[in-house]
């Protein structure tokens, strides 16, 4: 079967100006002609409702790329597994997208729209569904996570042990899935903030957040001995995507996590790169993990640590981390990392672009789907 990408997109192009609508229609139909299927979903479905979408994005503009979206298709299969779907859900789900499209599109869809996207839909639950087959071949839908440390290092920010129940195959810099006993069905992304070690075990630094149901039960509900449910590991960022040896770290807050793993794991590469971590909070006291990274400074040589605080009066203060860089006159020549919120990624790679840094040597964990973890 082959795929016609023309219109595809040009259909594409009809919907994505009403995505919003087409993606609450999409799930209205879903589960009104399915009502097993809600039950897969948690009962808000924001958050859910902006992964639809830009799942399909991540496709339709990659179209040409046949593996990279075998590789996507099959990530989002493998991860999806935790919520139960199975190859007899496929079919419901693409009636409900195209009839969505269609209804959204309204007065200006035609019908060869409808062949091309049932042609499209029939080759991405076929990939989807061999993708989960084989992946439950070696590996569980979700793990069971047991909670060996949990310590408080603010008022609101805890670092976690987890001891997943089988392997738990990550690398350093992705990132996992929770879900925990107080929110069912509600999963929320977090960075592993350790490279894969002996013991299996993995580190989450978790802020709790206003209105954030999963960060505000781990931080303050949960204790050792708890268990969690964790997806399978996922996420691109990694040292390989590095083509220098001179790398700059900039994290903000908790955005810590995945590039404090990336130094971990390059303290035991043959030859080290340099690195230059900026760290960013807005309080002093926000710095949860200075000891943790004083230990690393110690194991690692050529590691230097510039610790911005943005919102705090004082001698050296009132910088963020990417103020910090400029401050020392810094001028990224190799690859940079940057982590933290959405906005802080936004604004920190902009500004690293007017410094000259190319846009293809900075990497962050942001893609339409995954969107930054958050609480
Ligand atoms: N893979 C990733 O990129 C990860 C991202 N995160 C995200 O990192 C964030 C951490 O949040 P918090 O710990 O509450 O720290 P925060 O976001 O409140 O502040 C941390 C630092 O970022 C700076 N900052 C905030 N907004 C900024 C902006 N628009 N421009 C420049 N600098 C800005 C602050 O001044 C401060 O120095 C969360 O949004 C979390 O979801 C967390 C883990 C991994």
């Amino acid at each position: 079967m082959t795929l016609d990408i023309r219109l595809i997109r040009e259909s594409w192009s009809l919907v994505e100006p009403v995505a919003d609508q087409v993606t609450l229609d999409f799930y209205s139909r879903l589960f009104a002609e399915n009502p097993r299927i809600r039950e897969l979903f948690p009962p808000a479905m924001d958050l859910q409702r902006d992964r639809l979408f830009g799942a399909l994005t991540q496709v339709v503009l990659n179209l040409e790329d046949t593996e990279g979206v075998r590789e996507y298709l099959g990530q989002l299969a493998r991860d999806h597994r935790k919520y139960g779907v199975r190859p007899e859900h496929y079919p419901a789900l693409g009636h409900c997208l195209i009839a969505a499209m269609r209804a959204g599109a309204h007065g200006v869809w035609q019908p060869a729209y409808d062949q091309a996207w049932a042609a499209a839909y029939d080759l991405i639950a076929e990939v989807m569904i061999q993708a989960a087959d084989q992946d439950a071949v070696t590996a569980p839908p979700a793990w069971i996570g047991t909670v060996v440390g949990h310590e408080m290092r603010t008022p609101d920010i805890a670092v976690l042990t987890v001891e997943p129940n089988h392997p738990y195959p990550f690398r350093a810099g992705q990132y996992t899935t929770v879900q925990t006993a107080l929110w069912p069905r509600v999963w929320r992304a977090y960075s592993i903030a350790n490279a894969p070690r002996h013991d299996n075990r993995i580190v989450l630094h978790v802020r709790a957040i206003p209105g954030g149901w999963v960060s505000t039960a781990l931080v303050k509900h949960t204790r050792p001995g708890d268990t969690i449910l964790l997806g399978p590991p996922r996420g691109t960022l990694s040292l390989e995507q590095a083509t220098t040896s001179h790398l700059v770290f900039i994290a903000g807050g908790t955005g810590l996590a995945p590039l404090k793993a990336l130094i971990e794991e390059s303290v035991w590469m043959p030859e080290r790169p340099a690195i230059d971590l900026f760290y960013g909070v807005r309080r002093a006291a926000d710095a949860y993990d200075t000891e943790a990274l004083n230990n690393l400074r110690m194991q690692h040589r050529r590691l230097r640590i510039v610790q911005a605080v943005s919102d705090e009066p004082g001698p050296g203060y009132g910088q963020t981390a990417i103020d910090a860089l400029e401050y020392h006159r810094i001028i990224p020549s190799g690859d940079v990392f940057v982590c933290g919120s959405q906005q802080m990624v936004r604004v920190t790679s902009d500004r690293l672009v007017r410094l000259g840094v190319p846009a293809g040597r900075i990497h962050t964990e942001y893609t339409p789907d995954a969107p930054v973890p958050v609480g």
